[in-house]
């Protein structure tokens, strides 16, 4: 089982690589290497004893927010294809603002939903409330935004890419995360009223981060399920940098890595049944 682990800066990845790198009887072995684009660093876990596949995770660290995720992910996707070793799972991983009370910091999110929240565009007019403007004349004021149309709505792309249901439920299982929608955003969400209108479109949202819907792009143009776990560093909401507990999520993120290796071993990517 080959799997890509994509994460927005090195702090995440080595957080990654710290739930498998911890000498013992049977550690993993690690050795960095570079494709186009992409710098990957390997963790191969011992083949399980019971027989079954090897587990042999790239870590990358690849940018903040979803156009640099998407880039280096996809690089390396490709670069894997051309090598005959192609992944079976992709999984975007890092810190995320939490939604609350929903998903308090410190606590677990894995993504049943891949959600970009801010691709669209904006709109005078409220939902069902279309030509309201046009009826009454132009309006003289220019008005506030209050209305946004998701980029499917204009007839193009895809806003939410969906991991495997199976997948999701076993890892929801055994790293005690919360499952829902985690929501994809260019701008870090800095006030409450930004916070209530997510939750509004969104009611499923648990978190905010900004790489899941890239990497989720790239894995889809080639093919292969995604996954999305993030560990909650920090409310949605007002910006306040002393109330963010970087440390704690990422200890969490090391825990959760940890616990669903196993899972990973043992899932067979040929089924997708939903
Ligand atoms: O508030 C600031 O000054 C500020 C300046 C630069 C970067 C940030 C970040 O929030 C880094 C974003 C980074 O971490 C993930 N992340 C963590 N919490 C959130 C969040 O509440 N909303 C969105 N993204 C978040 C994200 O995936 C990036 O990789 C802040």
């Amino acid at each position: 089982m080959r799997v890509l682990v994509t994460t927005a800066v090195p702090a995440e990845r080595d957080a990654v690589a710290a739930a498998f790198t911890a000498p013992g009887p049977a550690s993993a072995s690690a050795s960095a290497h570079t494709v186009p684009g992409a710098v990957l660093s390997r963790v191969a876990l011992p083949a399980p004893s019971g027989g079954g596949d090897q587990l042999v995770l790239d870590l990358l660290a690849g940018g903040v927010g979803p156009a640099a995720a998407a880039a280096s992910t996809a690089a390396a996707l490709t670069a894997a294809t051309l090598n005959g070793e192609p992944y079976d799972v992709v999984v975007s991983a890092g810190i995320g603002g939490g939604f609350q009370p929903d998903a308090p910091v410190g606590s677990l999110v894995l993504a049943d939903e891949i959600t970009v929240a801010d691709l669209g565009a904006e709109t005078t007019e409220t939902a069902g409330a279309a030509g309201a403007a046009g009826a009454t004349g132009t309006p003289e004021v220019p008005e506030p935004a209050h209305g946004f149309i998701p980029v499917t709505e204009l007839g193009f792309g895809t806003v939410t890419h969906r991991p495997p249901n199976s997948l999701v439920r076993e890892i929801t299982a055994v790293t005690g995360a919360r499952q829902g929608s985690v929501l994809t955003v260019s701008t870090v969400t800095g006030s409450a009223a930004r916070a209530v209108e997510l939750r509004r479109r969104h009611p499923r949202a648990l978190a905010e981060a900004m790489e899941g819907f890239g990497v989720a792009e790239a894995a889809s143009a080639h093919g292969v399920p995604v996954l999305e776990i993030r560990a909650v560093s920090n409310p949605v909401g007002p910006r306040d940098r002393a109330a963010w507990r970087i440390g704690e999520a990422l200890a969490a993120l090391t825990g959760a890595f940890g616990k669903l290796a196993p899972v990973l071993e043992s899932w067979n990517p040929h089924d997708l049944t939903h």
